[in-house]
C-alpha cells in the first residue's frame, strides 16, 4: 500500500455510537501536549483520539500508523506500537479517577502492522492493589487481528503532585 503523508483532517479517528471523547478525563495533565495525543504530535508519524467506552468504562483510541512510524519496510516500527500503548495502558487508569505513571511496560508484539492503517486500541485496569495498577491494552486490526499487546505496572500518584508539574509549565 502506498503510503503519503496525508494531512490529519485527511485521517478519519471516529468511532461507533457508544463512546464519548476521553479528553474531559484527561485535561488533568495538560494532555493537550501529549507526544502521541496532542497537536504537536507529527503529522507523518502517529494520529490518535481517545475515547471512552460507554458500556464498561474502558479506554478506545483510534490510531493511524503513517510514513514516519517505519520500522520494518512498510511497517510499523515496534518503539511506536509501545509508546501508543504506554499512553494507552496509563490513560485507562487516568478516566477511572487514578493519576498514574509508568513503572513497567511490557509489550508482544504479534503481527506487522502496515503503515497507512487506522487501528483500534483498547485497554483496561487487569488489577489494582494499592497505589499499584496493572492494567492490559491491544492493539487491534478492524478485523480483530491482534497487531500488538501489552501489559505494565502503574504507580498512582496524588494529583497534586501533578498539578505541581502542571504548574510549572504555566
Ligand atoms: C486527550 C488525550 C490524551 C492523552 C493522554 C495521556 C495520558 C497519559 C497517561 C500516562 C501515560 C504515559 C505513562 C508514562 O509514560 S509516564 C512516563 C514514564 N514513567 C516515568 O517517568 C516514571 C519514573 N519513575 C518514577 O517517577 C518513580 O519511580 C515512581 C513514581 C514510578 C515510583 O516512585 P514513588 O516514590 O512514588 O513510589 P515507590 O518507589 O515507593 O514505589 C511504590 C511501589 O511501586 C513499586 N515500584 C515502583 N517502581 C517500580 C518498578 N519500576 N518496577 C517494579 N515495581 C516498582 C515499588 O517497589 C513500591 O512497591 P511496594 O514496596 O509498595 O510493594
Amino acid at each position: 500500500m502506498a503510503v503519503t503523508s496525508s494531512l490529519p483532517q485527511d485521517i478519519d479517528l471516529s468511532i461507533g455510537p457508544g463512546h464519548r471523547p476521553a479528553d474531559e478525563h484527561l485535561a488533568h495533565l495538560k494532555l493537550g501536549r501529549s507526544f502521541l495525543a496532542g497537536p504537536h504530535a507529527g503529522e507523518d508519524i502517529i494520529r490518535l483520539r481517545w475515547y471512552v467506552r460507554e458500556s464498561d468504562g474502558a479506554l478506545v483510541g483510534r490510531v493511524w500508523f503513517g510514513p514516519g512510524a517505519q520500522g520494518p519496510p512498510g511497517h510499523a516500527h515496534g518503539g511506536s506500537m509501545a509508546a501508543v500503548l504506554d499512553e494507552a495502558l496509563g490513560s485507562s487508569c487516568w478516566v477511572a479517577g487514578h493519576p498514574v505513571v509508568a513503572a513497567e511496560l511490557t509489550t508482544s508484539f504479534r503481527a506487522m502492522l502496515p503503515l497507512g492503517t487506522v487501528a483500534t486500541v483498547e485497554a483496561w485496569i487487569e488489577k489494582a492493589d494499592g497505589r499499584k495498577l496493572y492494567p492490559k491494552g491491544h492493539i487491534l486490526a478492524d478485523d480483530g487481528t491482534v497487531y500488538a499487546e501489552a501489559s505494565g505496572l502503574f504507580i498512582e500518584m496524588t494529583s497534586e503532585a501533578f498539578d505541581a508539574l502542571a504548574d510549572r509549565l504555566e
